[in-house]
C-alpha cells in the first residue's frame, strides 16, 4: 500500500531562518519536478508564494488565513483534496511529492498528528521527512528564547544550518552541538543560500518510496541515542538519555531503550495508554520497533503526543535487531519515569 501514497515533506524553521530561500532552490532540482508546494502564510497578505519559482510541472498553493498548526488543520486536508481533484479533472498527473512550508512559529507536532488522524490525508499521503532550517547566526539565541524553535528542532529528521556565511566556525559548531543534544537522530547539513542536494532532504520515513522497501533502522536511528546508563530492571537493556545541552534552557529530553524479550501486547497497550493519558502532551515524539509475544513479525509504532499511528507490520528481514527498540523525545518527562512504568506493566 505504501508505494501508492504520495510522500510529504514538511519544511519548518523559525521566522527568517531561510525556509523560502531553501524551498526555491529545492523545488527547482530535477528530482523535484512534479512536486506540489503548499505554503502556509500567516497574515493578511501572502507573499512567499510569489517568491517561490513556479513551472508548468509544479503547482504552488497558498493557505493564508491563519497558522496551519493552530487553526487551519481542516484546511490542509481541503487544500490537498482540491489540488488533487483539480489535477484529476484536468487529466494531469498527480504530484509525485508534496512539500509543505509552515510558518516560522508553527509547531510541527499537530501537523504530524493531523497526517495520522485525518482520513483523507492518512489514505493518500505518507510523511517522508521533516526538514528544519536553523539560522547559524542567530539560532542559539532563538533556541534560548523560543520554545517553538526547540520543538521544531526536536521533531526534525533533517536539520539545515542555514546562512553559514554569516557565522564563524565556532558559532556554527556550538549550534551544531546544541542541535545534536536536542535531536541526536537528525542528520545535519550546513548550507548557504539554500543550496543543498534535494536527495539529502527526502527519504527519512519508515517506507522508502524509491527503493520500495521499509527501512526501520534508518527511520528509528536508535544507535544515535547515547547508551550511558547501566541496565536497570530485568526486562530493560540499555536505558539511556542524553541530557539537554547545559547552556540551553530546555526541558526537552531524548532517550531510548531496548527490551530483549518479546512484549505481551496487553502490557504494551496498557503502558502506552497510561503514558498517553497522563503525559501525552509531554511526549513530543515516540518511535519503536517492537517484537510482540503473539506474532513473529516485528511492528513499527509511532506516536506524537497522545496520537498513535496504527502499527505497521515489518518484513522480518528488514529488521536487524532481535530486541524491541524504543526512542522518545519528551518535554519534562525523564527516562526513569517511562522505564519505571514499563517495568510495572511487564513484571
Ligand atoms: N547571507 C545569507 N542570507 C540568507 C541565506 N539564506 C537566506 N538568507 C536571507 O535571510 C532572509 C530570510 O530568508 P527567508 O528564506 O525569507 O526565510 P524564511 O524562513 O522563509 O522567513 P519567514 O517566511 O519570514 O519565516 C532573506 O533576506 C534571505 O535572503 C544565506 O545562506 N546567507
Amino acid at each position: 500500500m505504501s508505494d501508492t501514497l504520495i510522500p510529504v515533506n514538511l519544511l519548518t524553521g523559525f521566522l527568517g531562518s531561510g525556509k523560502t530561500t531553501l524551498l526555491n532552490r529545492w523545488v527547482r532540482q530535477p528530482s523535484m519536478r512534479h512536486t506540489l508546494v503548499v505554503i502556509n502564510e500567516f497574515g493578511e497578505v501572502g507573499l512567499d508564494h510569489r517568491l517561490v519559482t513556479q513551472s508548468d510541472e509544479q503547482a504552488v498553493v497558498e493557505m493564508s488565513s491563519g497558522c496551519l498548526c493552530c487553526t487551519l488543520r481542516g484546511d490542509l486536508s481541503r487544500t490537498l483534496s482540491e489540488a488533487l481533484s483539480s489535477l484529476e479533472e484536468a487529466s494531469k498527473p498527480l504530484p509525485e511529492r508534496v512539500v509543505i512550508e509552515t510558518t516560522g512559529l508553527a509547531d510541527p507536532g499537530p501537523l504530524l498528528q493531523l497526517m495520522m488522524t485525518d482520513h483523507f490525508l492518512a489514505h493518500r499521503f505518507r510523511l517522508d521527512s521533516v526538514v528544519c532550517c536553523v539560522d547559524s547566526a542567530v539560532g542559539e539565541a532563538t533556541l534560548q528564547r523560543h520554545e517553538e524553535s526547540q520543538r521544531q528542532v526536536a521533531l526534525a529528521d533533517r536539520l539545515l544550518l542555514t546562512k553559514t556565511d554569516l557565522a564563524d566556525e565556532t558559532r556554527v559548531s556550538r549550534l551544531a552541538n546544541q542541535l545534536a543534544k536536542l535531536n541526536p537522530a537528525a542528520e545535519q547539513w550546513q548550507i548557504v543560500e539554500g543550496k543543498v542536494d534535494s536527495q539529502l532532504l527526502v527519504g527519512a520515513g519508515l517506507y522508502h518510496g524509491k527503493t520500495q522497501r521499509y527501512q526501520p533502522a534508518h527511520w528509528l536511528k536508535a544507535e544515535r541515542y547515547v547508551f550511558d546508563a547501566p541496565p536497570s530492571g530485568a526486562a530493560l537493556l540499555n536505558p539511556s538519555a542524553t541530557a539537554s545541552a547545559p547552556t540551553l534552557h530546555s526541558d526537552i529530553s531524548t532517550f531510548s531503550f531496548e527490551v530483549a524479550t518479546p512484549i505481551a501486547p496487553e502490557a504494551l497497550e496498557n503502558w502506552l495508554d497510561l503514558l498517553m493519558s497522563f503525559m501525552g502532551e509531554k511526549i513530543l515524539r515516540m518511535k519503536a520497533i517492537v517484537y510482540l509475544s503473539d506474532r513473529d513479525a516485528p511492528v513499527a509504532l509511532h506516536g506524537v503526543q497522545h496520537i498513535f499511528h496504527p502499527p505497521t507490520t515489518l518484513p522480518a528481514e528488514t529488521v536487524a535487531s532481535a530486541a524491541s527498540q524504543f526512542v522518545f523525545i519528551t518535554k519534562g518527562v525523564e527516562k526513569e519515569t517511562v522505564a519505571e512504568l514499563f517495568r510495572f506493566f511487564n513484571s
